[in-house]
């Protein structure tokens, strides 16, 4: 794994928990909200329960105290009575009801309730902008609505259904105008968002810890996969750069004698079992012991660098082989016959001479060239391979003794 790679992969992982943990907390929080818009529920169909007890006896009489005076908004004959003993009673409809319940609950319990319309004759039941939304939604039909928001800057869990004309309402009411089943307004349930917040938060602080804890476990098995591969790779490297040496010649960087004898081997056995022709060129730069002794054993080992790159160009093909053969000679072998050998030797041949790298000591050029040798034999079982190398020699031989820089090809 490179570094780059394994970087991604921390980056992705910790992604991945990232939104498994956003995930989980917005989950919690609706979880919350569900848990209070259930106790909400709960809350108003007992306020429900109440006002029908209380619209079922047209309303009850209470005595007259300074918490309940006689509701000024309630317009029916004997609202206020008195008993014989002189008790002042007055009557509490289910709306008079629910606003004194709402105080009791907002002081006792913190859960606050509010009665609320369109129209109130009460300017306190005003809705706010939240209940007034709500109320708009039950015109359009829709049964209950929840959600969080803030009532004098703190936050409540909210939850709000309408409240229905019944056979009870009417008995007071139908000199309003309404009908049975219409939204006479609703009532909001707020709970206080802190009597769950220490739930949500105890749930965040664990969630945190054990993403924490998984992504810092994800990243140490990342990280000591990362080492591990990296020392394997370390490992591998130096083996190959082993195998390099064993296999190349450290001068040129051309296949050395060692690979060169296991390729022909195989080459060779490949050639008998499909018989087709196998080819050589033994290549030998010219004078090139005057050009050592003219311009040093350095000059020489670069012109050895120089012509094994020039030559290197023309093998990219896996069945073609060029080595340095020892010296300043180097060979190659090729699947092929031997009009494209001889034509592969000539374009080797001009492509060393088109370096036109001088060489002061050269009997036959101004600069540097090569003789090149060529054979092609197609396998027997009764031959080697050395028959082939010693053909190819020979060729070589010939190009040398007819005057250099030139192919040579062998004749039987
Ligand atoms: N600089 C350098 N010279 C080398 C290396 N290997 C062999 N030689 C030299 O190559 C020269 C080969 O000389 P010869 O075999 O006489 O060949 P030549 O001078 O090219 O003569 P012809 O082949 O007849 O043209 C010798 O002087 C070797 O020392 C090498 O790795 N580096």
């Amino acid at each position: 794994m490179r570094r780059i790679t394994f970087l991604v992969y921390a980056v992705l992982w910790l992604m991945l928990l990232s939104l498994n943990l956003y995930q989980q907390v917005m989950d919690t929080k609706q979880y919350a909200q569900n848990i209070a818009t259930r106790q909400a529920e709960m809350f108003f169909d007992h306020i429900i329960l109440v006002r029908k007890w209380n619209a079922s006896h047209g309303g009850v009489y209470v005595p007259v105290d300074a918490g309940t005076q006689p509701n000024p908004y309630l317009k029916v004959p004997n609202r206020d009575l008195e008993t014989k003993e002189g008790v002042k009673l007055t009557l509490v409809n289910p709306a008079y009801m629910t606003r004194q319940l709402a105080e009791m609950s907002q002081s006792q319990t913190g859960i606050n309730f509010h009665i609320t319309s369109t129209e109130p004759l009460r300017p306190e039941n005003k809705p706010d902008h939240w209940e007034a939304q709500a109320l708009a939604a039950f015109q359009k039909g829709l049964k209950s609505v929840s959600g969080s928001g803030e009532i004098d800057g703190k936050p409540f869990y909210r939850y709000m259904a309408p409240l229905l004309v019944e056979a009870e309402c009417l008995k007071c009411h139908d000199q309003d105008g309404y009908k049975l089943g219409d939204v006479r307004g609703g009532v909001s349930v707020n709970i206080p968002a802190a009597t769950l917040e220490s739930f949500v938060n105890e749930r965040v602080d664990h969630l945190v810890i054990t993403h924490t804890i998984v992504a810092l476990i994800g990243l140490i098995v990342l990280l000591l996969s990362y080492l591990a591969q990296a020392r394997l790779s370390k490992r591998l490297d130096k083996a190959q750069s082993r195998l390099q040496l064993a296999y190349l010649d450290s001068l040129t960087l051309l296949p050395n004698r060692r690979y060169y004898d296991a390729f022909v081997k195989r080459e060779w056995k490949r050639a008998l079992r499909h018989q087709y022709p196998l080819s050589m060129i033994m290549i030998d730069i010219d004078f090139f012991k005057s050009y050592n002794d003219n311009l040093g054993h350095l000059e020489g080992d670069q012109c050895l660098r120089q012509v094994a790159r020039t030559l290197k160009r023309f093998f990219r093909r896996p069945g073609d082989l060029i080595a340095r053969y020892g010296g300043e000679e180097f060979c190659v072998v090729a699947a092929c016959d031997a009009e494209q050998i001889w034509v592969l030797a000539e374009i080797l041949r001009k492509a060393v001479e088109n370096m036109r790298m001088p060489h002061p000591d050269s009997k036959i050029s101004e600069f540097v060239t090569i003789s090149l040798g060529v054979a092609t034999i197609i396998p027997g079982h009764d031959q080697a391979f050395d028959g082939l190398l010693y053909r190819a020699d020979q060729a070589l031989y010939d190009a040398k003794a007819s005057g250099r820089n030139r192919v040579g090809r062998y004749r039987e």
